[in-house]
């Protein structure tokens, strides 16, 4: 007779500092992978949910006391040991000192630049998602006009605008491609990054850093575009996230969460739907959208997004 795959959920906290440096420890001798670096965080027990399962290790582990976590993702992986599946919270306030309570040593570390290793085979991923920016932006021509907004994204490049996604349907082809060469060049003196919009042989020609795809794309594709460092999608419901799964986005977009402008009389999802939605579980970050400004990304992370996406939010 064989056994149903036995799925152990683990509670694990990305401790996160205000200037992103985020916290690893190293698993004590005795256990699986001892002395691989990991995210602190154990197994749920009996009946317990992941975040009282989070606070509980984090106290017994470490001896501190948290006070503010939010879900992020969570990601299922098959050790030969066991099948686990991981519920990552980042922790960004806590009460107590850090203490090894297991004879782990732990080290703050910068994204890119980790200094201990290796790092526990599931957590891949998840540096990578660490990379993500709390504001996406989605471009504004068909809003502002070429030249306006053209001025606006120097001021947002200058006030720390990191990724944008060039989204303009009204342009045909090959003004599109203008705009994209345009905007790459100016982009690149600022270290941002710059995804396009469904075009994915144009970013790869034109060596952007990702392509975005809309549902409707994202649809009609098996696997993930090649060649391209990232991929991310848009998506207003289970089914689409299930799809930009399938692919292996890095990211998705979801909503709309509030009215906008930019989709009048289509319903928003509303706070307590998106988290419905993040609730589900997705092994990617995902930005809400829809009527947001940067003033509500501590809201969207409280409903388990990564953070938002801006539209016209992001050029005023
Ligand atoms: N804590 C933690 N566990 C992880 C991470 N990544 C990952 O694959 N795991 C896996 O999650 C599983 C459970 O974690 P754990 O060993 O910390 O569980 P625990 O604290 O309850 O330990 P215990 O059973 O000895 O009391 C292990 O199989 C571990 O390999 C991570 O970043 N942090
Ligand atoms: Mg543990």
């Amino acid at each position: 007779m064989s056994n149903p795959v036995r799925i152990v959920d683990v509670a694990v906290g990305i401790l996160v500092k205000p200037d992103g440096q985020f916290l690893l420890g190293s698993r004590p001798a005795g256990k699986p992978f001892a002395g691989f670096w990991e995210f602190p965080g154990g197994k749920l027990e009996a009946g317990e949910t992941a975040l009282a399962a989070l606070a509980r290790e984090l106290f017994e582990e470490m001896g501190i006391t948290v006070t503010a976590a939010h879900p992020w993702l969570t990601q299922t992986f098959t050790y030969p040991h066991a099948t686990v599946r991981l519920h990552f919270f980042c922790v960004t306030a806590w009460q107590g000192d850090i203490q090894s309570r297991e004879g782990q040593q732990f080290a703050w570390q910068a994204n890119r630049a980790l200094t201990v290793s290796p790092i526990l085979p599931a957590n891949g991923p998840i540096m990578r998602g660490l990379q993500l920016p709390a504001t996406l932006a989605l471009s504004a021509v068909a809003l502002l006009g070429p030249e306006t907004w053209l001025a606006r994204l120097e001021q947002a490049l200058a006030n720390g605008l990191r990724w944008l996604i060039l989204r303009e349907p009204q342009l045909d082809g090959t003004a599109y491609a203008a705009l994209a060469r345009e905007v790459l060049q100016r982009v690149r003196a600022h270290h941002a990054q710059v995804f396009l919009h469904d075009q994915i042989d144009l970013a790869r020609e034109l060596g952007a850093d990702g392509v975005h795809l809309s549902a409707r794309t994202a649809a009609t594709l098996n696997a993930r575009p090649r060649g391209l460092d990232w991929v991310g999608a848009s998506v207003h419901n289970a089914t689409e996230l299930a799809q930009a799964q399938r692919i292996g986005v890095d990211y998705a977009i979801a909503g709309h969460v509030k009215e906008t402008t930019s989709h009048p009389g289509a319903a928003p999802l509303g706070w307590t739907s998106f988290a419905a939605l993040t609730g589900q579980g997705w092994p990617f970050p995902l930005y809400a959208i829809g009527g947001l400004s940067p003033a509500d990304v501590a809201q969207a992370q409280t409903h388990g997004a990564h953070g938002v996406a801006l539209l016209s939010g992001a050029w005023q």
